[in-house]
């Protein structure tokens, strides 16, 4: 069964994922994903691996355009626009929505250059605003008591938790207003793993967030709402290709957890596979 979500059209969605397809050349990798993105609220990205949680996730700011050979159908609709659109810019899109990664990769430059360089990019040369910017993106990302003393040291040289609480205010420095995170603790220790989730909650509480995450805990703690990927199989045909994913639920955190609609995601946040 694929559960495919109700959507209101009167409701004002981040952004409305509409029949989403990817291709990675002639391999159809996922299948008419349908997932209603809530404003303003953290959507985890669940399933076994290989289901397609990061290739949908890069298809939403068109990270799969620097992937040769990967092609996007469908509608991915934001602010009444399919991103997708010729007129669209991809890099614009990149700058609205902003992207965090597994392995914190801060430039090998200093604190203060990493979180600038983006508002640097865009234009914004004046000193007393590029302080304001790199302070209020630092102080947003819960890192600017640790380093507010030591701006010029190298963003390299920070633990693994401060590098991606920096990856996440340089993602801020240019103001988007969707934040696409790819298992961002998934490197990390106990302790800097609870400190994004705390973050997530309440420097970015404004912002609409998806993560995707293979820690069920994690997603139960830190998402509003869940969308289950699963992998389905077409028996007949040999190959790689036979495999796919498609959605299998989407809904609140709450009710997926406590009471899943389909089988297939009671089985699968047990823990009996994936
Ligand atoms: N660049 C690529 N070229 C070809 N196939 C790809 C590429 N990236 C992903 N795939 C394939 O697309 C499918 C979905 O992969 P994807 O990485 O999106 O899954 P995932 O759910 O994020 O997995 P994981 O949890 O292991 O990260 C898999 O079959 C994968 O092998």
């Amino acid at each position: 069964m694929v559960y495919v979500p109700e959507i209101e059209t009167e409701q004002e969605y981040a952004v409305l994922l509409d029949k989403v397809n990817v291709f990675y050349g002639s391999y159809h990798a996922v299948k008419d994903i349908t997932i209603p993105i809530q404003k303003g609220k953290i959507t985890a990205f669940i399933g076994p691996s290989g289901c397609g949680k990061s290739t949908v996730l890069r298809a939403i700011n068109r990270m799969n355009d620097l992937v040769e050979g990967a092609r996007v159908t469908g509608d991915i609709n934001y602010h009444g626009k399919n991103l997708y659109d010729e007129d669209v810019d991809p890099v614009e899109v990149r700058r609205r929505i902003g992207m965090v990664f597994q392995k914190p990769n801060p430039f090998p430059k200093s604190i203060y250059e990493n979180v600038a360089y983006g508002p640097r990019l865009l234009g914004v040369n004046k000193k007393a605003l590029l302080d304001e910017i790199v302070e209020r993106s630092l102080r947003g990302a819960a890192l600017w008591e640790e380093v507010k003393n030591d701006l010029r040291k190298s963003g390299l040289a920070l633990s693994g938790g401060q590098q991606q609480r920096l990856c996440i205010a340089r993602t801020i420095a240019v103001e988007p207003d969707i934040i696409l995170m790819d298992e961002p603790a998934s490197a990390l220790d106990p302790i800097a793993t609870q400190r994004i989730e705390q973050l997530m909650r309440e420097e970015l509480s404004e912002y609409t967030i998806i993560i995707v995450t293979h820690n069920m805990q994690q997603a139960q703690r830190a998402s509003d709402y869940v969308a289950f990927f699963n992998i389905r199989k077409n028996e007949d045909t040999p190959g790689i290709e036979n495999r796919w994913g498609e959605l299998a639920e989407f809904g609140e955190t709450d009710r997926v957890f406590n009471n899943p609609a389909a089988e297939e995601t009671a089985e699968y946040i047990a823990g009996r596979f994936g």
